[in-house]
């Protein structure tokens, strides 16, 4: 996937700014940003459903404009909204799909993208009889029955269940070894971390980063010191002012390295402060991820 300077305004905003960046075959990418950022905008200019004002997208070397139904082919979208026609079966949903596509006789690998989403209980329920979940999981095999190359993922797994997450992360890695290249939005830092290979971070429609994911991280040294005080206890003041509380009730300092963190455990011992456990914690994703969004600011 080439993108070359993709540009999209909707009246006085520009959700899209000269976006460039290029995908290649086989890659597991990721595209990250905060709400309104451009990632579904970028993503329909992908699918050829929305035309840029300027620059261009090739899928598989086919442009999404001039070369609109090879591109298409060659991509799979599992779009963010749930939106389905209620009167059809999840079997039937797919076989149309397939249609769109010239395909006939593609039940075996309809059977397949069922069996592989745990779908094949619910293949002759009515879309509308469907949790929010399962509709999901259609969406996703709605995105596979043509064989693309290239499968698209706009957050598949906001409003997931965590052990169908797992599956469908299963699921998606399978088709990634099998040589499928997967572009990934979510809100899920942690598993864009584990699972993107690559990842792209767009700001109010601009690219502000694009990286292998292990040079992200490795970018920020800053470590995390967590600590959990004793009863009673509380921080010096210059450290609390530095400190974050943790949804568990620990506390949270960044330090930039050993001598720190020996600097605030010194500080600590010299106070009389108590604490019952302590840990060092490496970067997350999410803290650059928050860092690069600030700086951009
Ligand atoms: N059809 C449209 N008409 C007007 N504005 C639009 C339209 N589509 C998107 N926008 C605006 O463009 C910006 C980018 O939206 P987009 O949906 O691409 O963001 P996003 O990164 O996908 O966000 P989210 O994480 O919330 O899904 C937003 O400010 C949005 O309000």
């Amino acid at each position: 996937m080439l993108i070359e300077g993709v540009c999209k305004r909707f009246g006085s905003l520009q959700a899209l700014d000269h976006v460039s960046l290029q995908v290649a075959p086989g890659e597991f990418f990721g595209l990250l940003g905060p709400n309104g950022a451009g990632k579904t905008t970028l993503i329909s200019a992908m699918a050829g459903l929305s035309r840029p004002d300027a620059g261009s997208i090739r899928v598989m070397g086919h442009d999404t404009v001039a070369d609109y139904r090879a591109a298409r082919r060659n991509l799979g979208v599992v779009p963010q909204e749930l939106v389905f026609d209620p009167f059809f079966t999840v079997r039937e949903t797919l076989r149309i799909q397939s249609g769109y596509y010239g395909l006939r006789g593609n039940d075996d690998w309809i059977d397949e993208i069922l069996a592989r989403l745990d779908l094949t209980a619910k293949a002759d329920s009515n879309m509308r009889a469907l949790s929010g979940g399962m509709k999901r999981r259609v969406l996703v095999a709605q995105a596979l029955v043509h064989r693309p190359p290239v499968i698209v993922l706009d957050e598949p797994t906001a409003g997931v269940d965590v052990e169908l997450r797992q599956g469908l992360w299963a699921f998606v890695r399978d088709l990634n070894r099998q040589g499928h290249t997967i572009v990934l939005t979510t809100h899920y830092l942690e598993e864009a971390e584990s699972l993107c290979g690559r990842i792209a971070m767009l700001k109010q429609g601009r690219v502000i980063a694009l990286e292998r994911t292990a040079d992200l991280l490795a970018r920020r040294m800053q470590q995390t010191l967590r600590l959990r005080l004793g009863q009673g206890a509380a921080l010096p003041p210059e450290l609390r002012a530095r400190a974050r509380a943790t949804p568990d009730g620990r506390i949270a300092l960044t330090v930039d390295s050993a001598d720190e963190v020996a600097a605030c455990l010194a500080r600590l011992h010299a106070e009389g402060v108590l604490f019952d456990d302590i840990e060092l914690a490496k970067p997350a994703l999410e803290d650059v991820f928050i860092a690069m969004m600030q700086e951009a600011a």
